[in-house]
């Protein structure tokens, strides 16, 4: 799980994601199915990527009472994923039931998904959160305060930006893991992320994993596109 530079395939259908995975052939990846394409390709999805032998984030950021996000959880653990997520904003009460969930949905004998929880998103600035949420502290505390309540609840680690994961690393420990997307190459577009970093300074920075989506999604030569990032970020010349 850790070091891995994981691939957001955000596309519509399975089809899209065929397109996308045929040059890899032969390449045991980690990818992300989010919310687009699990929402239209559901279980069916999971069970193809996993024959293919690549492991796998599945990205639904559960965020309900703790009922219910229990009882999805029960569900999505017999998915047999690497790698599930939640809110921290869902509370303590929410993510210890999330982890009660996948442990009840994991066939004995098998490790149960690793359950990490998204602080900010990459895609808040500090200035959005102050007035939107009207959370009246700087963006790194916020991180920080849901990551150690992500923590209290057992989780395994959180998702957050490059920039709070040093700080997350030296409170929690270096077993906790920092998944972290909003990464770009310094010629990219930022989009709609607003605390982006590099491969590099994510590197430097002690991050366990990245997520890269459309900077090699969308690259006129996608499997070209993962070599070079992988390079950078295993920090091989
Ligand atoms: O949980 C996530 O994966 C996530 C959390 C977050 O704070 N920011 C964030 O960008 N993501 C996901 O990471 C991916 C980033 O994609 P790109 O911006 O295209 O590299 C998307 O699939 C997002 O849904």
């Amino acid at each position: 799980m850790d070091h891995s530079l994981i691939i957001a395939l955000d596309f519509a259908s399975v089809n899209e994601v065929q397109k996308f995975l045929q040059p890899f052939e032969g390449e045991q990846l980690f990818v992300k199915v989010g919310m687009e394409l699990f929402y239209q390709e559901g279980p069916a999805i999971i069970h193809l990527l996993k024959e293919a032998g690549h492991q796998i984030f599945l990205d639904l950021k559960l965020h309900d009472i703790p009922n219910t996000v229990k009882s999805a959880m029960k569900g999505l653990a017999r998915l047999d994923c690497d790698l599930v997520n939640v809110h921290a904003a869902g509370g303590k009460e929410m993510m210890q039931a999330a982890l009660e969930g996948l442990e009840a949905g994991t066939a004995s004998g098998k490790k149960r998904p690793y359950c990490i929880a998204v602080t900010q998103l990459t895609s808040t600035s500090e200035e959005q959160m102050n007035k939107e949420q009207l959370i009246p502290v700087t963006l790194k505390e916020s991180v920080l305060h849901y990551a150690s309540l992500t923590k209290d609840a057992g989780l395994d680690g959180v998702v957050c930006s490059a920039w709070e994961a040093g700080a997350i690393r030296e409170k929690a420990g270096d077993s906790f893991l920092t998944v972290c997307p909003g990464i770009r190459m310094p010629q990219d577009q930022t989009q709609d992320q607003k605390r982006i970093a590099t491969p590099e300074s994510a590197r430097n920075a002690g991050v366990s994993s990245i997520v890269v989506g459309r900077s090699i999604t969308r690259s006129s030569n996608p499997l070209e596109s993962y070599q070079q990032w992988l390079k950078i970020w295993k920090g091989v010349n």
